[in-house]
């Protein structure tokens, strides 16, 4: 029998309803916060969010409200499922509401642009050390419109306190939802937050008609980015070969559900970005990200082709047919280069 926790979730999206069906089928109290009155006020009577997770019918225990300080007060564990862009907005109007230090869990996958911050560092910024016992990152392939259907998903959880990752296992484990733990808090978080530009590429991609050789080009090659990136920002290169790295690109990159997918679909068909984010109703994080990607890429001097190539769509108007030409016109190189310098820079002294 589980011990039952109190579990404030922070944003009643699709994916902070989704996980509190999860925390509510394992029995836990969760005080699911949002500000949309309408969209707390259905989910109160109707035990729905339709406005997010149409025809899912949630647990008892989920119980929406539009005040922080009633989700916050009694809880134990602090879920954040907002977009990355919300963090420094949402966690000071917390914060006047915690009396003790609570666990904090984040599930949002993005960088903050300018201060290039992964989201537990922006955290650790925002929450003072008197208030957090730790803060926990759950990620991986994981589209909300599946775990609230119940079908097998799995995750990973990270932190700098390994014994609180294994509480938040604990949390949220089940026979649907399997989560697995990780120590390398840097890859999970960047693993999380890349993907999602490889995603909206994938889409791109799909949208002008290319077909799986592409798709595969795609994954294959931005994961390679990914990891050296990651890894020259202190990742372990094996994170990349897992469930935040290479399990969340398949998933994102090959799915309907993906916003990332879609949002980039419609580019390729030769939507305006503008149009396109307006459209979508939900937070399509890689666009974000790919401006702070592009900053780290610069910063730390690793070449990205792949996110270079989107940021010039997405940023500097170019046209999408012609990054990809660009992209196959480039210099001959070899394949395995990236795997050797990167085995090089961690294992050879
Ligand atoms: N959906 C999924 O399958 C998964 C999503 N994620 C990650 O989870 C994070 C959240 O995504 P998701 O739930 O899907 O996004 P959605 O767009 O579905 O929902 C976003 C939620 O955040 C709220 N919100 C947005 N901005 C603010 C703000 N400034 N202040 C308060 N609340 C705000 C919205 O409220 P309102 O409705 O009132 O606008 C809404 O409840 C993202 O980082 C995403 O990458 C990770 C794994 C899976
Ligand atoms: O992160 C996700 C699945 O693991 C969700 O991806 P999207 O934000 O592209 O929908």
């Amino acid at each position: 029998m589980k011990d039952k926790k109190s579990v404030a979730m922070i944003g009643a999206g699709s994916w902070g309803t989704a996980l509190s069906l999860v925390l509510g089928d394992n029995g836990h109290t969760v005080r699911l916060w949002g500000k949309d009155e309408k969209n707390i006020a259905e989910i109160n009577s109707l035990h729905q969010n339709s406005k997010y997770l149409p025809g899912i019918t949630l647990p008892n225990e989920v119980v929406g409200t539009t005040s922080l300080e009633q989700s916050i007060q009694e809880a134990d564990i602090i879920v954040l499922a907002i977009p990355t862009k919300a963090m420094r907005e949402v966690i000071p109007q917390m914060l006047p509401y915690i009396k003790k230090q609570k666990t904090f869990v984040h599930v949002s996958k993005g960088i903050e642009p300018g201060t290039l911050m992964r989201i537990s560092e922006i955290m650790e910024e925002e929450i003072p050390e008197s208030m957090r016992k730790s803060i926990v990152v759950l990620s991986g392939p994981s589209h909300a419109e599946e775990v609230s259907l119940r079908h097998p998903t799995t995750v990973t959880v990270s932190s700098k306190k390994m014994d609180e990752a294994e509480l938040v296992q604990d949390l949220f484990i089940n026979h649907n939802f399997r989560v697995y733990t990780n120590p390398d808090l840097i890859g999970v978080e960047i693993g999380g937050a890349l993907k999602n530009i490889i995603a909206v590429c994938a889409g791109i991609a799909d949208g002008l008609g290319f077909g799986d050789n592409a798709k595969a080009a795609l994954i294959t090659r931005g994961l390679a980015e990914m990891a050296r990136l990651g890894t020259r920002m202190g990742a372990n290169p094996l994170t990349f070969a897992g469930l935040t790295g290479i399990g969340d690109l398949i998933v994102t990159c090959t799915s309907v559900h993906s916003r990332n997918w879609r949002a980039g679909n419609m580019l390729g068909k030769g939507h305006a970005l503008e149009e396109v984010l307006d459209q979508m109703g939900m937070v399509v994080e890689g666009i974000r990200t790919t401006k702070a990607a592009h900053q780290l890429s610069e910063k730390y001097g690793v070449t990205m082709p792949i996110t270079n190539a989107l940021f010039k769509i997405l940023f500097n108007g170019q046209d999408a047919k012609a990054a990809v030409e660009s992209l196959m016109a480039r210099g001959k190189t070899n394949e395995m280069e990236d795997l050797i310098n990167i085995l090089a820079s961690q294992y050879i002294e």
